[in-house]
């Protein structure tokens, strides 16, 4: 049988998040996800979609002429395909980043691919299904992200990475939910926190606004 993902859309564009923001990169994005963040930007790809070959995800990606790949969701690691995804793009000499929202294992990953791990935080709503292991596993290639409501959460998430020293094992990145925390508030909480964390807002929206498809 030919191995095959549940997908919502494949698109080029700049990845708008991380340490990799601004590059040309390829995004497939895959169908489902069993956490409902209360901020999720992308709930459009919580059902439907399509099924497709992985030959003919590979052959939509390499029609981009684009070498940078971002695997995302809904939840790409609640699809167990996934990981030949990831192995044949690998291969293939794509630089590969995912993104996780931290609820499911993250160990079974291609080892070159760079995997963005979210702690989702008391007001996503979804602290509850977090799989603490994930925070062990992550070494210097990955990139452990907390995206911020409000204050509140803001304060638990400092105290976490000051606690578990988070900065140590990978780079943190503090976000803000689009539209619901300020960024220039979350910049000055930082700074005078003297946290060593970097701060970003999401790139693809100030170019574009809150749509599919970039
Ligand atoms: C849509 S999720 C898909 C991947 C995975 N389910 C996860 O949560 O990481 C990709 C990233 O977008 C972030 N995100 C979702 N909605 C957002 C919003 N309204 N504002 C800022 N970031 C958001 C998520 O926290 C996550 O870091
Ligand atoms: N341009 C752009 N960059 C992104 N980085 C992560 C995204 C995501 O939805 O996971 C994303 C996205 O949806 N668009
Ligand atoms: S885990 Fe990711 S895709 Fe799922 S609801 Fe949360 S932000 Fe949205
Ligand atoms: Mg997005």
């Amino acid at each position: 049988m030919r191995e095959s993902l549940r997908i919502t859309e494949i698109f080029h564009s700049l990845q708008g998040e991380t340490s990799r923001m601004g590059l040309p990169t390829v995004f497939v994005r895959l169908t489902g996800c069993p956490m409902r963040c209360t901020y999720c930007d992308s709930a459009y790809a919580f059902t439907g979609g399509k099924t497709v070959a992985i030959d003919d995800i590979m052959a939509q990606i390499a029609s981009y002429g684009c070498k940078t790949v971002c695997v995302t969701g809904g939840e790409p690691l609640a699809q167990k395909p996934v990981h030949i995804l990831f192995k044949r793009l690998c291969d293939e000499g794509y630089s590969v980043s995912t993104e996780t929202g931290g609820g499911q294992p993250i160990d079974a990953v291609d080892p070159r691919v760079s995997r963005i791990l979210d702690i989702k935080t008391p007001k996503s709503g979804e602290l509850k299904n977090m799989l603490w292991a994930n925070v062990d596993a992550v070494n210097e290639r990955d990139e452990i992200k907390f995206v911020l409501v409000d204050r509140s959460d803001y304060e638990w998430a400092r105290d976490l990475v000051r606690e578990k020293q988070l900065h140590q094992k990978a780079p943190v990145i503090f976000s803000p939910v689009w539209e619901s925390l300020k960024p220039v508030d979350l910049a000055e909480w930082v700074i005078a926190d003297k946290l060593d964390v970097r701060v970003q807002v999401q790139l693809h929206k100030i170019l574009w606004g809150e749509k599919p498809g970039v």
